[in-house]
């Protein structure tokens, strides 16, 4: 639930509006004066925004807002007055104030200006953080990351970040382990230099050599000239290498050496070339458990394993569960151009149930989809239809195993080990509309092979197929001939 923080030296008026803060869904923490505020304020980073009254005896409103700003402290205010002079209110709003409102004010009103403030913040900080990632400076503050289990994930990224030894990120997909990767690179002294990333997972496996190393020109069939590899585009900064257990045995031996020796060998080059980069690695099954089966070499993962940390699941971790919601809802209603404040309370509720397979990037995924569905002010559990339907699916499939002892599970980074490697992807389902290469089928394709479809439902009845097809019969029989379908196939009767 979000802390909103409530400043008034009057008490009645402090408890007054700290209880439209509670009926609408926030946790109001209470200061009856400046200095207490300020203390606060320090103590807890994740208020979602104060309601600062301007007149108190201590520290006013005023000063409170010239001492933020000085230590840096973002919490969104909103200021209230009991008078509404107009040189007050600008003064108010060039400290940096969201809003601001005269006493004595409507709930709705509040609660509108709490959401806007919020949302505000949470843009604020999401274009801070984009604006970090492409200049290669992300923080501690870029990652939501309050809840206990993410503590030591926290501190594990402070001390590698003071080092250039390897580090191995473990966790399942979509956790994080880029963004954590990004931290460390962003605040350690290769901070702003370049931060290469390659997922080896996705390169074919006669590729993932010249890709990391590059290669001379005339190496190989249609090696038409030199390419470098990442490892020399990461050169003086950091090379990110994600999924690294994938990587072909051939190609470990050859990481295995640039580790060791500081140097590459290129495809097809007679000398090696020296490179300093910093080697962070990620997997999202046991690197370990690969090296004692023997799909992964044990001198490779003994280099990589030098610092490993490991981010666990985001259904372990479901405290961040309100920061990320209001986190993307900012980032995508303000891409989507929509006004989007928050979600209903039973969308907390719905999300807080669910498992989260696949972690932070289908939280993300799934408030993506919700803001291009929502259509009010708050997102609701129908604009939420994937998730919605996994729960029921989930409850459903919970009783009806009701009375077997093993318990559903979803799957874990450890379970992940256990896929027989290489592990051949299944085809994906072609979709009606694509062609075998992944293209746009022509419109006039799709017509042949839905009037195909309808004649072979209908037994070849050319009325029905018109009539199911909605179009006419001549219309019908002009298709036939144009698509060279009509030989041995009219058979008028209806
Ligand atoms: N704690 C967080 N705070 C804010 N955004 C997050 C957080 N964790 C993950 N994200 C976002 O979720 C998405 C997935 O994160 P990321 O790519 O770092 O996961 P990953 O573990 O590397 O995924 P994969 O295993 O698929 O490579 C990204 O868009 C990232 O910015």
């Amino acid at each position: 639930m979000t802390r909103v923080l409530v400043v008034d030296d009057d008490p009645v008026q402090l408890r007054l509006t700290a209880e439209i803060a509670n009926r609408a869904g926030f946790k109001p923490i209470t200061a009856t004066g400046g200095e207490q505020a300020l203390d606060i304020l320090r103590e807890d980073r994740q208020l979602g925004a104060m309601i600062l009254d301007l007149v108190m005896p201590d520290l006013d409103g005023m000063a409170v807002m010239e001492a933020m700003r000085k230590e840096g402290l973002t919490t969104p205010v909103i200021i209230q007055t009991a008078n509404a002079s107009l040189e007050t209110v600008i003064s108010a709003m060039r400290q940096g104030a969201a809003d601001y409102f005269v006493k004595p004010v409507a709930p709705e009103r509040l609660i509108i200006s709490l959401r806007n403030a919020m949302k505000l913040d949470a843009l604020e900080a999401a274009i801070r953080a984009e604006h970090a990632r492409r200049a290669g400076t992300f923080s501690r503050k870029d990652m939501i990351a309050t809840a206990p289990s993410m503590a030591r994930v926290i501190t594990l990224c402070a001390k590698a970040a003071k080092s250039t030894i390897p580090v191995l990120i473990e966790g399942e997909t979509g956790v994080g382990k880029e963004l954590v990767a990004r931290i460390i690179q962003g605040t350690g002294e290769r901070a702003g230099k370049p931060f290469v990333t390659v997922n080896c997972g996705a390169i074919p496996p006669n590729l993932v050599e010249s890709v990391l190393f590059g290669h001379k020109k005339g190496a190989f069939t249609g090696a038409h000239a030199d390419q470098a590899g990442k490892f020399s585009e990461a050169h003086g900064g950091t090379l990110f290498l994600d999924e690294v257990g994938e990587l072909p045995l051939e190609t470990q031996v050859k990481l295995l050496r640039a580790l060791q020796e500081g140097e590459i060998e290129p495809v097809g080059a007679s000398k090696p070339e020296k490179v300093n980069v910093r080697l962070i690695s990620a997997t999202n099954r046991r690197l370990l458990n690969l090296a004692k089966s023997g799909e992964f070499r044990e001198d490779l993962f003994y280099r990589l394993n030098v610092f490993p940390i490991y981010v666990p699941p985001l259904r372990e971790r479901r405290e961040d569960l309100p920061a990320l919601l209001d986190h993307f809802t900012a980032r995508f209603s303000a891409e989507a151009g929509k006004r989007v404040l928050g979600a209903s309370p039973a969308v907390m509720d719905l999300l807080q149930a669910y498992d989260w397979p696949g972690n932070v990037r289908q939280l993300e995924n799934a408030v993506y989809r919700a803001i291009v569905l929502s259509d009010g002010p708050f997102l609701e559990t129908q604009d939420f239809p994937q998730i919605v339907a996994q729960s029921a699916g989930r409850e459903e499939a919970l009783r009806a195993v009701e009375k077997v002892a093993a318990p559903s599970e979803p799957v874990h980074i450890d379970a992940a080990t256990a896929r027989p490697r290489p592990d051949p992807a299944p085809a994906p389902a072609r979709d009606r509309f694509l062609s075998d290469n992944g293209d746009l089928q022509p419109l006039s394709d799709i017509e042949r092979e839905a009037i195909a479809f309808a004649i072979a439902h209908h037994g070849g009845r050319m009325s029905r197929v018109a009539r199911a097809l909605g179009i006419g019969r001549s219309t019908l029989y002009r298709k036939l001939h144009e698509y060279g379908m009509a030989d041995g196939l009219i058979n008028d009767a209806a």
